[in-house]
């Protein structure tokens, strides 16, 4: 029988808390390398923003020493960037982020904007949304933490924006469950391969 999000989850989450500090600086670093190329290859207007994350612990660019290299890598080329604050079951609220001082605790261990808060609608101005994912198929079907964050906050984005799940080298997968809320990305970034378009 294949296996169910809550059993993926926990298998993906074990794999990542079992990588070197190496690893997880490699992938960080490749990750804020290619983010100026990702950008320019999705076609995007540079005008608009785009919504990134903080990748915390074990998620595939977070540097073991906090740095956040790849939000850094945005800000350089004078990207606007916007970030998600999770509010209850809601969708996703955003503020902006210029550095790392902008940043605050906030639930699940997670880094947040501290900045004012744009709204919920916000994401409709991104033409990138970047976003977190445990594992992605190659039909572009995301597995999240499962909070349904994302799948909350996706359909208010613009239908021009590119959605671009971020996994690690090992986490692209052959098929992965789906139900009928999950929002499809269009593509999936992995550290030491870049971006691919899903079917
Ligand atoms: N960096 C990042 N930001 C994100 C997400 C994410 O997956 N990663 N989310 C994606 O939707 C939303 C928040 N949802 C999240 C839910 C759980 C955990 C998490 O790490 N949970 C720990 C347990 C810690 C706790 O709950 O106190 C775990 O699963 O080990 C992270 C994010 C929005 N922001
Ligand atoms: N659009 C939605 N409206 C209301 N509830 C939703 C919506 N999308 C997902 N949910 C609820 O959220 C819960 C988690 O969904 P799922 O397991 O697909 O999360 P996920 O995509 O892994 O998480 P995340 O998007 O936070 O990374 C489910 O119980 C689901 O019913």
């Amino acid at each position: 029988m294949s296996p169910t999000k809550a059993e993926l989850r926990t298998q993906l989450l074990t794999r990542r808390r079992e990588r070197p500090d190496a690893a997880r600086w490699q992938d960080a670093a490749n990750l804020a390398a290619a983010l100026p190329g990702v950008l320019d290859s999705l076609g995007t207007d540079p005008r608009r923003p785009v919504c990134l994350y903080v990748p915390v612990r074990a998620e595939p660019g977070a540097a073991p020493n906090g740095a956040l290299p790849m939000l850094d890598a945005a800000v350089a080329i004078g990207r606007r960037v916007l970030l998600p604050v999770v509010v209850g079951d809601a969708p996703l609220d955003w503020a902006g982020f210029t550095d790392r001082g902008d940043l605050q605790a906030g639930p699940h261990g997670l880094l947040e904007p501290s900045g004012r808060r744009v709204g919920p609608g916000a994401i409709a101005d991104a033409s990138v949304v970047v976003v977190p994912a445990l594992a992605a198929a190659p039909d572009g079907v995301r597995l999240g933490r499962g909070g349904g964050h994302y799948d909350r906050s996706l359909p208010l984005a613009s239908p021009s924006a590119v959605i671009v799940a971020v996994v690690g080298d090992t986490e692209l997968l052959p098929d992965l469950p789906v139900e009928p809320h999950d929002v499809r990305v269009h593509a999936v970034w992995r550290p030491s391969t870049g971006l691919i378009g899903t079917a």
